[in-house]
Parts: C-alpha cells; sequence; structure tokens
C-alpha cells in the first residue's frame, strides 16, 4: 500500500455548500458539520475510490480515469470534489500497478491531500475490498486509522457535490448503508433465451443506482469479507453485499442529475463542457480607480452581467486591489479582464500575473486573462504602440507554460468618441475560455 503524504487540508473552497438540502437534512447535516468543524465526537468519515479499471468501453488506450478534460485527468476532478469535503479524512485510491507511478505524478503535480494509494483487484468489487482493508487498521505500517462510516464512490463520477455525500453518510450512519439513487432513463427488460423480450420492469417503480455509497465501516467490511468469489468477479452492487452478507438494508437517498458516470468517449466531451460552463461563469474585471478606466469597467460589467453568472469589479492600482484579487482569487474565479485606458503598457496585466502564479491557481483549470487597451489613436500613433502591444505574444506564449491563458484586446478610439464616450456603450464580448473575443468595437 503507497500512502500519501497524510494531513488535512481544510476544504479547497469556502465552506461547505448544503445545497439542494431542506428541513430534516438540514438539520441533520448541520448537526454533523458542526461536530466535525469543532472537533468534537462526529463520526470519522474515510472515502474509497475504485480507479483501477481499464475503461474498455470508451475504447482508447488510457484507461478513461486518466484521460485528460481541459489538460488535466478524469481523475483529478473527483479527487478536487472529495477534497472540498473537510469531514473526509482519508482517500484511499485503488489503482493497477502499472498506473501506481502516474498516479503519484497526479497527486504531486496537482497537489492533492489526504490520499493514499492502494493496488486495485481485478474487478471493481476486489478493488473496493482492497481499499477497505487498507483502512482496516489490520495492514502493517498502515498509517490509516479505522474510520466509523466509508464513502464508496467511483473515481469516473467526477461531478460530487458536499450535499449528497453528506446525506448519504448521515443515512449510512443511521441505517447501516445508503446509495444515491435516480431515475432510470430508459426501461429495463429482462430478455429470454431465444433473445426475444421475456418480461420489462416497470420504470416508475425502479431506480438507477448511482454513486456515491456510504456504509458504516464495520458493515461492508465484513459483507466483503463474507463475499463469494462469484459476487466479487461479476457483482456491480455495493448495497447488494451489505443486503446479502449482512442483511442491511441500504437507504436510498435522492442524487442529483449530475452524478453519472463517465463510461463512453461521449461522457468526456459532456465532462468538458460542463467544467468549462462552470469554471466559464465567472469573471473579475480588474481597472485602475482613473476616472476613464472607472467608466469602461462599469461599461464592462453591466453588459457581462446578462451574460454570466457573477461578474466582480476590482478598481483601484492592482498593488492596493491585492487584498481583494487574493479573496477573488481565493473564490476561484478562473477569468480575468485587465482594462487600461490610454496606456498600452502591461504593468497591471504584469502584476495579476504574477499574483495568479503565487496562487497557483492555474494548477487545477486555465486561467484566462484578457488584457483590454483603449487607445485614444490621435494621442497615441498606432506604429509606436503596435509594436509595444505585440510584446504581448512574447508575454503570452511565456505564461501559457503556467496554464495561463494571456490575449490581449486593443480598442483604439478617436478623440471625438472620448468626448462623447458617456453615450456609447462599449461592447466587448468575450467567452471565456475560448480565449477569443468574440466581437469588439
Ligand atoms: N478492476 C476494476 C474495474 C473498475 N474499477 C473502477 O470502478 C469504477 C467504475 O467502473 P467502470 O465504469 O466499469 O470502469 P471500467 O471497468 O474501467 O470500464 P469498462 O467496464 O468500460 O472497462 C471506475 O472508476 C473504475 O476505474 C476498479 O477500480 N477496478
Ligand atoms: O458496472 P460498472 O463497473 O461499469 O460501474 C459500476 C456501477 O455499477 C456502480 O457504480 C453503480 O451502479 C452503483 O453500484
Amino acid at each position: 500500500m503507497e500512502l500519501g503524504p497524510p494531513g488535512g487540508a481544510g476544504p479547497a473552497e469556502p465552506g461547505p455548500r448544503l445545497r439542494g438540502l431542506r428541513g430534516d437534512d438540514r438539520a441533520a447535516s448541520a448537526a454533523w458539520l458542526s461536530e466535525a468543524s469543532a472537533g468534537r465526537r462526529a463520526p470519522s468519515v474515510a472515502a474509497v475510490l475504485p480507479a483501477g479499471g481499464s475503461g474498455e468501453r470508451m475504447g482508447v488506450p488510457t484507461p478513461k480515469q486518466f484521460c485528460p478534460v481541459l489538460e488535466r485527468p478524469l481523475i483529478s476532478y473527483t479527487l478536487q470534489a472529495l477534497e472540498r469535503v473537510c469531514w473526509i479524512k482519508d482517500i484511499v485510491v485503488a489503482v493497477t500497478g502499472e498506473n501506481m507511478e502516474v498516479m503519484k505524478g497526479i497527486v504531486q503535480r496537482y497537489q492533492h491531500k489526504r490520499i493514499s494509494l492502494v493496488e486495485a483487484g481485478v474487478t471493481r468489487h476486489r478493488s473496493i475490498f482492497n481499499g477497505l482493508k487498507a483502512l482496516a487498521e489490520d495492514q502493517p505500517n498502515s498509517k490509516l486509522c479505522r474510520p466509523e462510516v466509508v464513502i464508496i464512490h467511483d473515481a469516473v463520477r467526477p461531478f460530487v457535490e458536499e450535499d449528497v455525500l453528506l446525506k448519504v453518510a448521515i443515512a449510512a450512519k443511521e441505517h447501516g448503508a445508503a446509495g444515491a439513487i435516480r431515475p432510470l432513463v430508459s426501461t429495463v427488460i429482462s430478455p429470454s433465451a431465444d433473445g426475444c423480450l421475456d418480461h420489462s420492469l416497470e420504470r416508475a417503480s425502479h431506480r438507477a443506482s448511482e454513486m456515491p455509497q456510504a456504509f458504516l465501516f464495520d458493515v461492508i467490511y465484513e459483507a466483503y469479507q463474507q463475499c463469494s468469489d462469484y459476487d466479487l468477479e461479476f457483482g456491480t452492487e455495493c448495497l447488494q453485499l451489505a443486503l446479502k452478507y449482512c442483511h442491511t438494508k441500504a437507504k436510498l437517498v435522492e442524487g442529483s442529475p449530475d452524478l453519472w458516470k463517465v463510461t463512453y468517449k461521449r461522457d468526456l466531451y459532456a465532462a468538458e463542457s460542463i467544467i468549462k460552463e462552470r469554471i466559464s461563469q465567472q469573471i473579475c474585471i480588474l481597472m485602475d480607480a482613473k476616472e476613464d478606466e472607472e467608466h469602461v469597467g462599469r461599461c464592462l460589467e453591466e453588459m457581462l452581467k446578462k451574460e454570466l453568472n457573477h461578474v466582480k469589479v476590482t478598481s483601484g492600482a492592482l498593488c492596493h486591489a491585492g487584498r481583494d484579487l487574493q479573496q477573488i482569487i481565493l473564490e476561484q474565479c478562473y477569468n480575468f479582464v485587465c482594462v487600461n485606458v490610454m496606456t498600452s503598457d502591461f504593468e497591471e496585466t504584469r502584476k495579476l500575473l504574477n499574483a495568479l502564479e503565487e496562487s497557483n491557481l492555474s494548477i487545477l483549470y486555465p486561467v484566462v486573462v484578457i488584457s483590454v487597451h483603449f487607445l485614444d489613436y490621435k494621442l497615441v500613433p498606432f506604429g509606436q504602440k503596435m509594436e509595444h502591444l505585440m510584446q504581448i505574444k512574447e508575454f503570452a506564449k511565456e505564461v501559457k507554460k503556467r496554464n495561463i491563458l494571456l490575449c490581449g484586446l486593443l480598442i483604439y478610439y478617436p478623440q471625438l468618441w472620448r468626448q462623447d464616450m458617456g453615450t456609447l456603450e462599449v461592447r466587448v464580448y468575450v467567452r471565456p475560455h475560448t480565449t477569443q473575443p468574440a466581437y469588439c468595437c
């Protein structure tokens, strides 16, 4: 068993999100969280992520958990999702021996914490069992503690939120086992031996079993220890093992639509567009407090607010806005527009890039920075400024190595316009993460 660096970082993003919890769920969750955050007697929770598959249905040589999404392996998104949850103490990932070094490299490169690696088995159940053994404390020189509750979650289900993890963990504490379910999309049928329809199941009274699932550790560990070779070889349902071998009926918890498992190639494309959508929905406009910049920034803010969920404006020379910027970076904004009026130097943009590099923000997702320059072409001869602005290409090459996508936007306007700027709407429409301005005038 390869153990990663122990020690728990707090949630990668601001505190627990009890999205989607209502009534009793919310009360139970709040109680659980207050116990956990106060370090009092909240149940100790660990997670096991089976990641030892070959991804045959994906149809590519790389096992799907290591396939890149936005140039980052899929499994890293799932680890990030679990790391956001501060009350999950240990995350045990089961990977094949041949992928152990790859997995260690991912943990190191993306600075994942609380990760321990174990050898996967030849089936998913055997991989999960190996993960449970690592937690059972009956392994030589194991640094892991036996948890009270264990969450089992497929490494190829990256869109898991704290609220559903909390719901299954609380339900498992009470019932011994719990699992997320979703409505069936297709009807389930049972074929006869001659390949014809024998019967179909009533779709409305059946559900799809998804992940995460959670168990009292003793229940699921006992079930795996009692498990037949047939079940270990051909089974796909942990809840069934708890029922069959420990007579524990799992509590079923309604899951959200994004709990789906990446199985086919189309699922990778879907995952990429969902991630892009999520990180492109917020933008930060940085500008100096000079009147012109303030005005342009406000115009930009009004226009972008029609397109994006979250538009933040920080004004004041970046060195003073630094505190705001640190907060914005902590809130994990990945798109920035740096407004420069009447200057074509990159001082403000350079300060922003330095702050971004120090924050390591671009380790997890590409960061888009658009350096916008409004230049009055009467005062600023085009030729003189263009070669200056062309430096941005060199600049962009440099920061691209650190996953920061920088592009420049030069908006030349006549003196006349300056006086009428109050009336003319600034129309710069930028689709973040394509790094290409759609149009500007
Ligand atoms: N021997 C195995 C097989 C699967 N898994 C993991 O179980 C999860 C769900 O399994 P599945 O979607 O079936 O993954 P694969 O087995 O890789 O896919 P395929 O069946 O297409 O080969 C995945 O995270 C997979 O890596 C595992 O840990 N050990
Ligand atoms: O069968 P696969 O290995 O493709 O995926 C495992 C799924 O069956 C499993 O994740 C859920 O159905 C819940 O048990």
